[in-house]
């Protein structure tokens, strides 16, 4: 469920000061959801912030959880960013977050031990689809930009089909991840959102940037030479190790295979160094590296939408809920400025 911010929401998040306007004082929000689609049309807002603070998808997918303290650190870090010539708050609408409250109680209530535990979870993450997949196709067929901040990536396909399904056509996506997340069509979970959207004719075209050589098995690799065609990668080994290809070459590389179409961009936060994560990594690409990624994506016509996953920052820890949130913050407002 929808649960829609009004002004008075963000207010609480804001720490004003005299003499300066804060980013989270010029954006936008709706005062309530009837019409979402017509409500969006009539603001002048690009992008439409959302969170969906979840982590069943990573649980399905044997991760460790934690994911769904993100969204309250990046808005909480986003909003009290300064509103100026570089950084216009009302090039943006924040809607509020996907409440799965419920279906997180329920993960939790599941026995570990029965035989079909990640079966269930799977089901649990299917909900999270639909709801995830109906709230994109709002926003897109509204003609905005949803910036999505998770949870899992799990979320992925719903981003993928509900963009697909707004713009009536398939899409392409650039990931910039560690991972494939190409697994088995074996039950929904974080680590098959595009497995299942580009099964099912959502995604057209998928380039994976910057993946991890120690952790993309045999098999997958084999899939991806299979569709050479709409499936490419670079490694982070290729790029950052061996330095046999250039970090603005392969953007560019990356932007000619999917610029064909609208494209979503995907950054899953285990790809950068030291963020805590559920595959949290001590060697990965800078936090700048993914700025500069944010920025030369956000900066091109056929960007669909914007999706950061899998940060989980722990709650009780003031520094790492302060520092990752204002990671996210940067890649926000770097991916939107023009
Ligand atoms: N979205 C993440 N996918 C990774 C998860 C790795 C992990 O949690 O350890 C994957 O399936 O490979």
């Amino acid at each position: 469920m929808l649960h829609f911010y009004t002004k008075a929401t963000l207010n609480t998040y804001i720490n004003t000061r005299e003499g300066e306007t804060k980013f989270g004082e010029k954006v936008d929000t709706l005062s309530s959801q009837e019409n979402l689609i017509q409500q969006l049309k009539r603001s002048d807002a690009k992008y439409v912030l959302f969170g969906i603070p979840e982590d069943i998808g990573v649980l399905a997918n044997r991760g460790k959880a934690g994911a769904t303290t993100a969204w309250k650190a990046a808005l909480t870090s986003l909003l009290n960013t300064q509103d100026n010539a570089f950084n216009k708050g009302k090039r943006m609408l924040v809607l509020g977050h996907l409440d799965f409250s419920e279906l997180l109680e329920t993960a939790k209530s599941l026995d570990r031990n029965a035989v079909d535990y990640y079966e269930q979870l799977g089901k649990l993450v299917e909900v999270i689809d639909e709801e995830v997949t109906y709230l994109l196709y709002q926003i897109t067929k509204a003609k905005k930009i949803p910036i999505i901040i998770g949870g899992g990536h799990n979320n992925a396909y719903g981003n993928i089909k509900g963009t697909a399904l707004g713009k009536s056509k398939a899409i392409n996506v650039v990931n910039f991840d560690a991972h494939t997340d190409f697994r088995n069509l074996e039950g929904r979970h974080s680590g098959n959102g595009f497995s299942y959207a580009f099964k099912q004719g959502f995604l057209d075209k998928y380039f994976m940037f910057g993946l991890h050589e120690n952790y993309t098995s045999k098999k997958i690799l084999k899939t991806i030479e299979l569709h050479s065609e709409r499936i490419q990668f670079n490694t982070f080994e290729g790029i950052k190790i061996r330095q046999e290809q250039g970090f603005y070459f392969q953007l560019n590389s990356a932007l000619t295979f999917i610029n064909n179409r609208p494209f979503g961009v995907e950054i899953d936060c285990d790809a950068i160094e030291n963020v805590p994560s559920s595959a949290m990594t001590p060697s990965g690409f800078s936090a700048n590296k993914a700025r500069t990624f944010a920025s030369f994506f956000g900066k091109q016509k056929n960007a669909a939408y914007l999706h950061l996953c899998e940060a989980a920052p722990n709650p009780d820890d003031a520094n790492e809920m302060y520092r990752i949130g204002k990671l996210l913050s940067y890649l926000i407002t770097d991916f939107i400025r023009k």
